[in-house]
């Protein structure tokens, strides 16, 4: 399995928001460094998913960047990324290990050690850990784990962790410094006024 990007972009698919556009400036700067998870609203069709993510797979592939799919999986095999990532809502972490096979790659939500070394048990081959920093792109999160909660997990598990939730570049250095391999965001680039220099940004904070 290739190694894993650092920049996790995630796709903002709220009412207005251009997530074709965004991801497109982003791959421009990233490239191969990136990682960019297809996540759709849960009112949004298969239909919707699969559309989107073929596009965007379509726009990772000239720059070897590596495209999953959240939730539904089906989709993510039905278009020919690179795997996906699943929480507490989803299939279990076995189970979309089954779905995707041995060499897909497979993300599970972990805000805590034990739940952290049960999802790799399990198969994650990566874990996003959070919610890190109080978010408005999410409702209904658990209290922020802050960096402490994010080197809980990091100290539990062999796998990547990928910190999620009000990431910023400023804050970058400290999820490093908890051991975080990476970042996850929506809308730190997404809401940027200049989505491929806040990409830049958080690539050389991520590089340091
Ligand atoms: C990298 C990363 N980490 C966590 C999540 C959250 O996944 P989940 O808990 O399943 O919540 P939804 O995103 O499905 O609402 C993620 N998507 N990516
Ligand atoms: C989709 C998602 N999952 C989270 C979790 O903690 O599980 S936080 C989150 C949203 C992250 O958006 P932003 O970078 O704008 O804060
Ligand atoms: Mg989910």
């Amino acid at each position: 399995m290739p190694s894993l990007g650092r920049l996790h972009l995630i796709t903002d698919t709220r009412p207005g928001r251009d997530p074709l556009t965004v991801v497109r400036a982003a791959l421009a700067v990233a490239r191969a460094d990136l990682v960019v998870q297809v996540r759709v609203e849960d009112s949004a069709t298969d239909r919707e998913a699969y559309e989107l993510a073929q596009r965007v797979l379509a726009l990772c592939v000239p720059y070897g960047a590596t495209c999953l799919v959240n939730d539904r999986l089906h989709v993510a095999l039905a278009v020919g990324a690179a795997g996906g990532h699943v929480g507490a809502d989803d299939l279990p972490v076995a189970a979309a290990r089954r779905v995707l096979g041995p060499a897909g790659v497979l993300g599970a939500t972990a805000r805590a050690p034990g739940t952290a070394t049960a999802a790799v048990a399990a198969g994650a081959s990566y874990l996003g850990v959070g919610p890190c920093h109080a978010t408005s792109t999410k409702s209904g999160l658990p209290d922020p784990i802050g960096p402490a909660g994010v080197r809980a997990v990091v100290d539990a598990v062999d796998v990547p962790v990928i910190a999620i939730g009000g990431v910023t570049t400023e804050r970058v250095p400290e999820l490093r410094a908890a051991g975080a391999y990476g970042v996850a965001v929506v809308g730190a680039v997404s809401a940027a006024a200049d989505p491929a220099r806040a990409t830049a940004e958080l690539i050389e904070a991520l590089t340091c």
